[in-house]
């Protein structure tokens, strides 16, 4: 397998609540993810209509479909597309679409795949377009044309290649162009998990890890882990070592809320900077409606933070609102906060007319 390591450090990286894989993350994930699709849990739907492509393409001898998967970091994308090859019985290559930003290097990685083998193309929405435009073919026909030579005397040669599985993802699939995205045989839109999927993904874990952890603190890490696999492996290893210093090793329901305490994530999963948005929202606010740079100036962040880091979570959660008149706290993060909202956010009409949209 080959990897090219194109991870930013983000603010988002920076954060034991981020989705994004950190070093640390990237270190542990290999020897985490399941290995076929009945040792991955969750996503039913996707399993299953998966299963079915991967079955009739085995039965028929073939290569499999391109597959499309979109959705958020951390849900499994990349451990789906390592299954897929294993499914096949295939080799995979692995890079991602910021690492592609020339035609050029999208043909040295066409040209150089086996039969069959699997390309896992991470991010796909950030491929360049020449490189983009040069995959519909390779998707399609299997072909692709190398320029070569620049200008009037620039020809192509059209290069034949074996036939491949592509595997793209992507965290907004509405970006991607209508021609490439009609190109994938197999679309899966990957949603987030139940706590209940959680649970088996930090008893699974703790197994591996060889970590001893009871039902109630599995669920009490699961409840905090924003719905994301890799949130939960993480939060996992930190109150692994809050048990191993503080206690016996074992992770208790008391052990693990302790630990995430220190860290300060609480009960839903919120961190500093989640919490810290909210209550200037709350207390400086009123609530809001605030404007986006007023509340990032509050919370002494950039406006790209608190909009991309902070605010998805939150909105998700139903704890904060965007309005056409700016950011309001809802009655549940006033809740949330231990506070009452002013009698106009609680009473019906006075909510709906914040929450107008
Ligand atoms: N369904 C699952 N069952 C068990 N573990 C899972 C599952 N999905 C993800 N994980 C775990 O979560 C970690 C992150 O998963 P993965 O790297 O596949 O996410 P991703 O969607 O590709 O993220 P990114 O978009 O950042 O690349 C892996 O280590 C894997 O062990």
């Amino acid at each position: 397998m080959n990897w090219d390591d194109t991870t930013d450090a983000t603010p988002d990286t920076e954060r034991l609540v981020g989705s994004v894989a950190d070093r640390e993350d990237q270190a542990v994930e290999a020897a985490l993810r399941p290995k076929d699709l009945g040792e991955f849990i969750g996503q039913e739907k996707v399993r299953e209509q998966l299963d079915l492509v991967l079955r009739a393409a085995r039965a028929r001898g073939a290569t499999a479909d391109h597959v499309l998967l979109s959705g958020a970091p951390g849900l499994g994308k990349t451990t789906l597309s390592m299954i897929i090859a294993a499914e096949m019985g295939a080799p995979i290559r692995i890079t991602s679409g910021p690492a592609i930003q020339h035609a050029g290097d999208l043909a040295a990685i066409l040209s150089s795949l086996q039969e069959g083998e699997v390309l896992f193309l991470d991010e796909i929405h950030r491929m360049s377009r020449p490189a983009e435009e040069m995959l519909y073919m390779a998707m399609e026909d299997y072909r692709v044309d190398v320029i070569v030579g620049k200008g009037p005397g620039a020809t192509a040669i059209p290069l034949e290649l074996p036939p491949f599985t592509l595997v793209g993802a992507t965290t907004r699939a509405g970006l991607l162009p209508p021609p490439l995205r009609d190109r994938f045989g197999f679309t899966a839109h990957m949603e987030f998990y139940e706590p209940a999927e959680l649970e088996r993904v930090i008893h699974r874990s703790a197994n591996l890890l060889d970590v001893e952890i009871d039902a109630q603190g599995a669920a009490e890490i699961a409840g905090r882990s924003r719905g994301t696999p890799r949130i939960a492996n993480r939060l996992l290893r930190r109150v692994r070592d809050y048990a191993q210093v503080k206690a016996d090793g074992h992770i208790t329901r008391d052990i693990a809320g302790v630990a995430l305490g220190v860290y300060e994530v609480d009960g839903r999963g919120l961190d500093r900077l989640d919490r810290a948005v909210l209550e200037a929202l709350i207390k400086l606010f009123g609530g809001g409606p605030v404007g986006l740079s007023t509340l990032a100036v509050a919370v002494g962040e950039e406006r790209e933070t608190v909009e991309e880091v902070a605010e998805p979570f939150l909105v998700r959660e139903g704890l904060l609102a965007r309005t056409p008149r700016g950011r309001v706290a809802t009655p549940a993060a006033w809740a949330h906060l231990g506070l009452t909202p002013p009698q106009q956010i609680r009473g019906t009409s006075g909510q709906q007319d914040l929450f107008r949209t």
